[in-house]
């Protein structure tokens, strides 16, 4: 190691740069994992895009949180969008090309600018963690001698359903007309006995192998093996099996989460606060916690599909009818741009907002973290992104799957046929099935679930406690990191 040291002659610590795809599920994984490196006393500058930083700064606390820190600062650039552009939906995937064709540039011209971010305090910077789907830092980090690691923030089971989609089309069982939503598809290691054509990533069904999205997620995943090591959020208990089939590829490989979890008993052990920040891009309603105290316990289905997901006014109205025949209480997020089509913009239907009124209780944005931990709660209506997943394991509640695109798809068959932790509803979107499902949920075989449920979530509590899997992982990445200054 270098011996850097500050104007007190004390040796200056490595000076990680983190640099998340500018989408909240991504940047709130990656806050989580700069806060347990400046817990570790690790200088830290996180890269956010200029609007997610102006959301955070609006909706979090953000700054005061991190003053407390005085190795981390945050950077800011464009994420080569317009403001209008709506970041949602398919949409979001104009991010790629955005942030690789005009984030990339102005980013390398930054580092040069700013002297890779050095300053009297601080080194220049040792390491770059950068979101597994930025394939620019690898051309960065390469031509600047930096050390990379790529942080993926989906689950090793997607990560490696993506590894494998060369073998997937070598075996024809991509895009060939013929192959049924319901076939099994053997190409995928560890996955052989129940993984159907329907479960993999969403970016797979194409009829056309040169599809840009089934060759982007092929290309970002593949050449995560330009960098030097890798990082999962997730629990070797949870992902064993297939962790180990990725490790035939990359044996710097770091699981340390769940994160959001991993965070706060890092900082009970350090500080007398453990709450956690909440990393939203929207204001989060607070009130819902006084609506749902005032509920028996685990008799409310908490319902939300994430930051990205839209749906169409139809199917609101299914989910809604199918809540509400299922028989059970509900808290439900609608994000005011949840719905598709100018004429919804901004609007709940007035039937489902009066209806909603009596017995239920609907917000834009909720203390996810919280209500999932909640008594209340007894269900999770989610779209399976890969946070409300861990987020729900954590807190023990069975989950009712609706996934709406990439990753998701394949996280809902391992919810019901792996971990048996819950029921998968892809591709349907019907009043009848939605009622079954909350039925079976939350009454017909809620012991079932719930045994389960409780069982893997102490599995998760126990992987980042001290001695357990993910907190010896995040104590090695953390000397890996020292290791690497160069
Ligand atoms: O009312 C809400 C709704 C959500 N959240 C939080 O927002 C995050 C949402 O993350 P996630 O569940 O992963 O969903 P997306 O926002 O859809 O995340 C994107 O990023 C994930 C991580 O890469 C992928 O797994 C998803 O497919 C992708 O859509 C979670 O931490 C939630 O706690 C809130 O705090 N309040
Ligand atoms: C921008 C989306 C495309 C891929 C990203 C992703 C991943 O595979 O890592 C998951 O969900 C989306 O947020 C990202």
């Amino acid at each position: 190691m270098k011996n850097l040291m500050d104007s007190q002659g004390a040796k200056l610590p490595p000076h990680v740069l983190i640099f998340p795809v500018p989408i909240q599920g991504h940047v709130k994984s990656m806050l989580n994992l700069a806060e347990m490196l400046c817990l570790s006393g690790l200088d830290i500058t996180f890269m956010v895009s200029d609007f997610s930083h102006s959301r955070l700064l609006k909706h979090t606390t953000v700054v005061s949180r991190f003053k407390q820190y005085p190795g981390f600062c945050f950077q800011s650039i464009t994420d080569g969008l317009p403001d209008d552009h709506p970041r949602t939906g398919e949409q979001v995937l104009d991010i790629l090309p955005s942030t690789k064709n005009i984030t990339a540039p102005l980013f390398k011209q930054m580092m040069i600018e700013k002297n890779l971010f050095a300053s009297e305090t601080r080194r220049p910077i040792t390491c770059i963690i950068a979101d597994g789907v930025l394939t620019f830092a690898a051309d960065l980090a390469e031509e600047k001698g930096i050390p990379l690691i790529y942080f993926r923030t989906i689950s090793a089971c997607s990560f490696w359903a993506y590894f494998c989609i060369p073998e997937l089309i070598e075996a024809g069982e991509i895009s060939f007309e013929g192959i049924g939503m319901d076939q099994i598809v053997k190409s995928v290691p560890g996955m052989e006995g129940f993984l159907r054509f329907r479960d993999l990533p969403s970016f797979c069904r194409v009829k056309d192998i040169n599809d840009p999205k089934l060759q982007m997620a092929e290309s970002v995943t593949r050449q995560t093996t330009r960098a030097q090591a890798a990082i999962f959020n997730t629990f070797e208990d949870l992902e064993r099996p297939i962790l180990s089939h990725i490790r035939k590829h990359i044996t710097n490989l770091f699981t340390i989460g769940p994160n959001h979890s991993h965070l706060k008993l890092r900082l009970t052990e350090t500080k007398a606060d453990n709450s956690v920040l909440s990393g939203s891009f929207w204001a989060e309603d607070r009130n819902c916690l006084d609506w749902l105290n005032a509920q028996p316990p685990k008799s409310v289905i908490y319902v939300s599909f994430g930051s990205i997901t839209v749906v169409t006014r139809e199917q609101i109205l299914e989910f809604w009818h199918g809540l509400v025949n299922g028989g059970q209480r509900f808290l439900w997020v609608m994000r005011p741009d949840t719905i598709l089509g100018e004429d919804w913009k901004n609007q709940t239907p007035l039937e489902l907002e009066e209806g909603t009124k009596a017995r239920d209780y609907m917000v834009e944005w909720a203390p996810q973290e919280e209500v999932l931990n909640h008594e209340a709660v007894g269900g999770f209506l989610t779209h399976s992104g890969w946070n409300s997943t861990l987020e729900s394991i954590v807190a023990g509640v069975p989950m009712i799957c609706w996934p709406y695109f990439g990753d998701q798809t394949i996280h809902s068959r391992f919810v019901s046929d792996v971990w048996k932790i819950g029921l998968d509803m892809k591709d349907t979107c019907d009043r009848k099935i939605i009622e079954r499902a909350v039925r079976e949920l939350m009454e017909e075989r809620k012991d079932e679930f719930l045994g389960r449920s409780e069982n893997m979530a102490k599995l998760a509590r126990e992987a980042v406690s001290e001695g357990g899997s993910s907190y010896r992982n995040l104590d090695a990445l953390i000397d890996y990191i020292k290791s690497m200054i160069i």
